[in-house]
């Protein structure tokens, strides 16, 4: 496997050292194949807003497995999650399941294209949506990791149909519409961006996408892979109130099996194949095992006081990190939007791509190698988020701040 690995991010090429080996997981505990324990914050890179193998999950997906493992055909479970997508998502009142959250992106803007006719799209600096050709440009996650933001293998001619802004920056967006507005079919953004790390959007930022979008008949779609039902029950759309054209899921709503989802406005949706001539199709779309993780972590989910828990969880981690590193006289930037957080190694605010790559990324290896020797597990990149589940008990919040001590001194020995 190149690099040893199944997807780039989990190599630990950006701090140093081999990838722990994962044997097997129970709640916020990661256990690996040489018997070691880790809390865990990389819940699967987000899907496992449960912790691991949650009972109620566990228990649905063995009843299932006893009716087979996919038919290729309709099904009642996938109807019933779209239902719960549909009254879930404010915006979204047709649904088309998938198996990734890079399907869910990709067929999103074909349908945003075939929709208004046009080709270009925007989307922002940083912001990772998948690694179709036309979004692995200047884009997040892994890519922007391991240095390869805008990827070889992508043609030229398809790059050119891709302008990419500066996150959090109406005017520059302004001045890209007023030069090509005619010709662009989508902004494509994360409400939350979460693969530069976390950055939240300021205030107005995504009500003056709704409106520049809506100006010139463009489409906007919110890729809430990460944040749909993660940062609200009905995701950052919730949170933030601004409701986009078309919305990407993945995740959380596979409860850790493969999953995708696009959906939006049902005159837009329509278009897709067969009601309509948009083609997208999948043989293992609407997978019954993944629809029944799916359904199963939703339905916990619903449970009163969910949210308010998460957030307290949360907000016991930010603020118990933040005295860590004030403590160890470190600066950092700590951005948190319900249960994902990050952490920079910086003084100054990070709102963009630019203040993102600015951190520390030396300061970060340090302090995620003496992390994992005090028994936590993050994400090995300064550009991911600390995801926060359900399954983390107080307990295991105080020992990573305790472990966090350590990590932030040895941190602050790197210049
Ligand atoms: N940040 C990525 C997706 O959200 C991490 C998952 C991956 O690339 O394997």
């Amino acid at each position: 496997m190149p690099g040893g690995v199944n997807s780039p991010v989990r190599a630990f090429q950006a701090v140093g050292g081999q990838p722990v080996f994962i044997a097997r997981g129970e709640g916020a505990w990661l256990y690996d194949v040489d018997g070691n324990r880790y809390i865990d914050y990389v819940g699967s890179w987000g899907p496992l807003i449960l912790g691991h193998r949650h009972p109620e999950v566990i228990a649905a997906l063995r009843d299932c497995l006893e009716t087979g493992t996919s038919f290729g055909a309709p099904t009642a479970l996938e109807t019933e999650l779209a239902r719960e997508i549909v009254s879930a998502i404010p915006s979204v009142e047709m649904v088309r399941l998938v198996n990734s959250g890079t399907e869910a992106t990709m067929s999103a803007l074909r349908l945003a294209r075939g929709y208004t006719g046009r080709n270009r799209i925007v989307k922002f600096e940083g912001c990772y949506h998948g690694h179709a050709d036309f979004l692995l440009i200047k884009a997040g996650s892994g890519a922007l990791t391991l240095g390869v933001p805008t990827s070889p293998g992508v043609p030229a001619d398809t790059a050119a149909n891709t302008i990419n802004a500066p996150y959090n920056d109406p005017d520059t967006l302004e001045q890209i519409f007023a030069a090509h507005g005619q010709d662009i079919a989508a902004v494509i953004v994360e409400p939350v961006a979460g693969n530069m790390g976390v950055v939240p959007p300021q205030e107005g930022f995504l009500s003056f996408l709704r409106e520049i979008t809506r100006r010139y008949g463009a489409l906007l779609i919110f890729d809430e892979v990460m944040t749909g039902f993660r940062v609200a029950y009905g995701g950052a759309q919730e949170r933030f109130g601004i409701n986009p054209d078309l919305t990407c899921l993945g995740k959380i709503i596979g409860g850790g099996l493969p999953v995708g989802a696009y959906g939006g406005k049902r005159e837009i949706m329509e278009r897709v194949a067969p009601a309509g001539p948009v083609y997208q199709a999948g043989t293992l779309s609407g997978n019954p095992l993944a629809v029944t993780a799916g359904l199963a972590t939703l339905r916990i989910l619903q449970h009163p006081g969910t949210y308010a828990e998460l957030e307290r969880k949360s907000a016991r981690l930010a603020d118990g990190l933040a005295r860590a590193a004030a403590d160890a006289g470190v600066p950092v930037t700590l951005n948190r939007v319900g249960a994902m957080l990050c952490l920079f190694f910086t003084d100054h605010p990070v709102t963009d791509y630019e203040s993102a790559c600015r951190s520390n990324t030396a300061r970060f290896a340090a302090f995620f190698r003496t992390m994992l020797s005090g028994g936590v597990y993050l994400a090995p990149s300064q550009f991911e988020a600390v995801f926060i589940s359900l399954a983390h008990s107080g307990e295991q919040i105080d020992r990573t701040v305790e472990a966090a001590h350590k990590a932030f001194a040895a941190a602050g020995r790197i210049e």
